[in-house]
């Protein structure tokens, strides 16, 4: 089970080596994290990102190695903003010439850069920025300038601080006439000491929720003030400035200056089952030691595990999370083939790509992070204290609901791309993805065949029901789109029907995947037939979740929606005596867990009364404080102890 989280046996190889490699190095320390104030915490994790760029040259890692090696670090910090962003930006946008100036500087670290994109004023809104990037012909450079407060970059992780670099966008504007937003490379600070560079003001956005997690992350402030760059810093891949100041586009198009975004969304999605899994590992492993109630004859309580209501929450959440490793695997391969095409200028499969990564990223985020909550929930009162793990690890994941495309915005994007789909299908057969929308006939006509609850064991059935209610909600949807004048009106007022849709669509991408994966991916009975119960139980779940959708596109019965629960129920009792076996099966070690509650030893309670001891407060038995402001109280007489 293992190699099937893991994906084969040589990723789990790696990832397993970077693991120890960290958990065993004491500069990756990380439990002392939460008591440290800002400044030691930000200092902290340079040490640490220097070090491990240390270790990935001395021990010459390869780029694999690398990443899990960052990740099992697991602090935030710029190297995630120049490794995921500032060098994809420059790989996936720069001309051939811009490509070997700029990559081999930022490959060897003697820059280090971030991706200024988001403004005080506008973040999803990209064509609204306002920074401006005016050519000056006589001079041949782009002019960087701030005009508004509003047009201040805003957010930009390690540009704070850190970063020498940034892929700032902004609008160019020739002879006073814009052209759209487009990407510059800017130095933001001198290689020499540092500073930052005239014209430029700098600085921290401030503290952010959470303590310890995403606060050891310099997110950033940055104004222009008529800051000038060479012409060729201009990424030109999709369009280009000349010195004589004539603006022309290839036939690259213009949706590629969003590249960037739809790559760091596959890692998004790619990531998500592994914070979702560290949470459900944490909350499976606790509910197996918590007891509370159901002796008899003096005998042990019930371990909280045993209850149906804690397997109901607890085990749909770790279906998911092989859901969304399964999920993102497949994701990463249709990115990786997408990047290829674009590089022979293919782009015939963007739109379903940009589609998939925007609608996945925005399913998994939101699930994750609820579920990292719900994990936290089913912890009872010991999952709020920081040793449990799961406030950090929460406080650390909930932006990336937010980051990368807020969610909501980013389901639109699919709804655009489902309902250009449906006003096309006359003339063109949907494909991958959405090809079910190729076969609405059926799909609108039928209805479930189930019978019984055993009826739902079945893959053909659940992945039809789930074919159905998508079609009928994006049909349903563009039907209503229809009867509007005007499409952009109609889209605005039914968008939340919408958001529906588009859900609806991804999570039967999810559904279908895992169905794939069981079905021609892994190898023997033991590991499939258990992986088998995880589908159905995700599958099943999600259907009784939105039964609603399914009741109201008529596909469903009321009766089949209860059977449909009926198994559920059934299913939890199934994956019970494998639960331990199951998350163990993620190979986090203690020290990436960091919590105490998910020890792998299951020694929990001298741990925490250990944990406890060690909180500042109670270095001494009469701390800082006491005299001055609580003594005086219990000594003194004042009016109300006199009544
Ligand atoms: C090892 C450990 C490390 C782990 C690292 C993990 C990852 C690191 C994460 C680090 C953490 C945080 C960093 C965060 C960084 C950021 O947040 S950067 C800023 C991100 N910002 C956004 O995501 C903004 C969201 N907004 C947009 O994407 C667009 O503006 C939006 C798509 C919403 C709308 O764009 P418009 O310009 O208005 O375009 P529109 O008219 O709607 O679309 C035109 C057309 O283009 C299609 N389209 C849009 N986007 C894309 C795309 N990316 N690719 C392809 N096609 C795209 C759109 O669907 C339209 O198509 P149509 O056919 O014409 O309808
Ligand atoms: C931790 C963190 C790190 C970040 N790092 C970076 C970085 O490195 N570089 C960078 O450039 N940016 C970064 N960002 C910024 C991030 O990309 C933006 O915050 C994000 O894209 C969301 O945009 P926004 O803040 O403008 O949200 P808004 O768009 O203002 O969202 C506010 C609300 O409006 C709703 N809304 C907006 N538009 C629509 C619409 N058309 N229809 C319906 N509802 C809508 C949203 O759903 C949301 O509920 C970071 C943000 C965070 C939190």
């Amino acid at each position: 089970m293992k190699v099937a989280w893991a994906g084969s046996r040589e990723a789990f190889q790696v990832s397993d080596r970077m693991a120890k490699l960290v958990a065993n190095d004491p500069v990756f320390e990380k439990f002392s994290k939460p008591m440290l104030g800002r400044k030691e915490l930000f200092k902290n994790t340079l040490r640490k990102a220097a070090y491990a760029w240390k270790l990935i040259n001395d021990l010459r890692l390869t780029e694999e190695e690398a990443k899990w090696l960052r990740h099992y670090i697991d602090e935030p910090n710029y190297t995630d903003l120049h490794w995921e962003m500032f060098v994809p930006a420059i790989e996936g946008q720069g001309t051939k010439e811009q490509k070997k100036k700029w990559l081999p500087l930022a490959q060897t670290m003697q820059i280090i850069g971030t991706y200024a994109q988001t403004e005080l004023g506008h973040g999803s809104n990209v064509q609204g920025l306002e920074t401006t990037a005016t050519f000056d012909r006589q001079t041949d450079e782009f002019v960087m300038h701030s005009p508004t407060l509003t047009s201040s970059k805003w957010w930009p992780g390690g540009m704070a601080k850190v970063a020498t670099h940034a892929i700032v966008y902004a609008r160019l504007i020739i002879d006073g006439l814009f052209h759209g937003v487009h990407g510059f490379i800017v130095q933001l600070r001198s290689l020499e000491d540092h500073s930052p560079l005239p014209g430029l003001t700098l600085g921290d956005i401030g503290m952010k929720f959470g303590h310890g997690t995403y606060n050891t992350m310099d997110n950033g402030v940055l104004r222009f003030d008529h800051v000038r760059i060479p012409r060729n810093q201009m990424l030109m891949r999709v369009s280009q400035v000349t010195k004589e100041g004539k603006y022309a586009q290839s036939d690259v198009p213009r949706q590629l200056l969003y590249g960037t975004m739809v790559s760091v969304r596959q890692t998004i999605v790619a990531d998500a089952s592994k914070a979702l899994s560290r949470a459900v590992c944490i909350a499976t492993r606790y509910s197996v030691v918590r007891r509370q109630f159901g002796s008899r004859n003096g005998g042990p309580e019930t371990q909280v595990i045993d209850y149906k209501t804690q397997q109901s929450r607890l085990f749909p959440l770790l279906a998911s999370a092989y859901a969304f490793r399964f999920v993102g695997e497949w994701l990463k391969s249709l990115y990786i083939d997408v990047k290829q095409r674009l590089e022979a200028n293919d782009f015939s499969t963007l739109p379903e790509t940009h589609a998939c990564t925007a609608g996945l990223k925005a399913l998994t985020t939101a699930a994750t992070a609820d579920g990292i909550e719900e994990c936290r929930k089913l912890c009872g009162g010991h999952g709020y204290l920081i040793s449990s793990g799961l406030p950090e690890l929460f406080a650390f994941y909930v932006p990336a609901c937010s980051y990368e495309g807020e969610n909501v915005v980013m389901m639109l994007q699919v709804a655009r791309f489902l309902v250009k789909t449906v006003s096309n299908l006359g003339y063109k057969q949907p494909v991958g993805t959405a090809a079910y929308l190729g076969r609405v006939t059926p799909l609108l006509q039928n209805n479930c065949a189930v019978q019984t609850a055993e009826d739902w064991l079945n893959p053909d059935a659940i992945l039809e029901a789930f074919e159905a209610r998508a079609a009928r909600m994006v049909i349903g949807c563009g039907e209503r789109l229809a009867m509007f004048e005007n499409p952009e009106e109609g889209f605005a007022e039914l968008s939340i029907d919408l958001v529906e849709a588009s859900l609806a669509h991804c999570q039967l991408i999810t559904v279908s995947v895992f169905i794939q994966k069981l079905n021609h991916e892994i190898p023997g009975n033991g590991v499939k037939r258990s992986l088998e119960v995880l589908c159905y139980v995700y599958a099943l779940f999600l259907l009784h979740k939105h039964q609603g959708d399914f009741l109201a596109t008529g596909y469903l019965t009321p009766k089949q929606a209860s059977l449909a629960n009926e198994q559920l129920r059934t299913l939890y009792s199934k994956v019970r005596p494998n639960a331990i076996a199951f998350v163990d099966s993620f190979n986090h070690m203690d020290h990436y867990l960091c919590s105490v509650l998910g020890r792998y030893d299951g020694n929990v309670y001298p741990k925490l009364y250990e944990a406890a001891w060690k909180d500042p407060l109670n270095d001494s038995d009469i701390v800082d404080g006491i005299q001055q402001y609580v003594q005086p109280i219990l000594k003194q007489k004042l009016h109300y102890a006199k009544l």
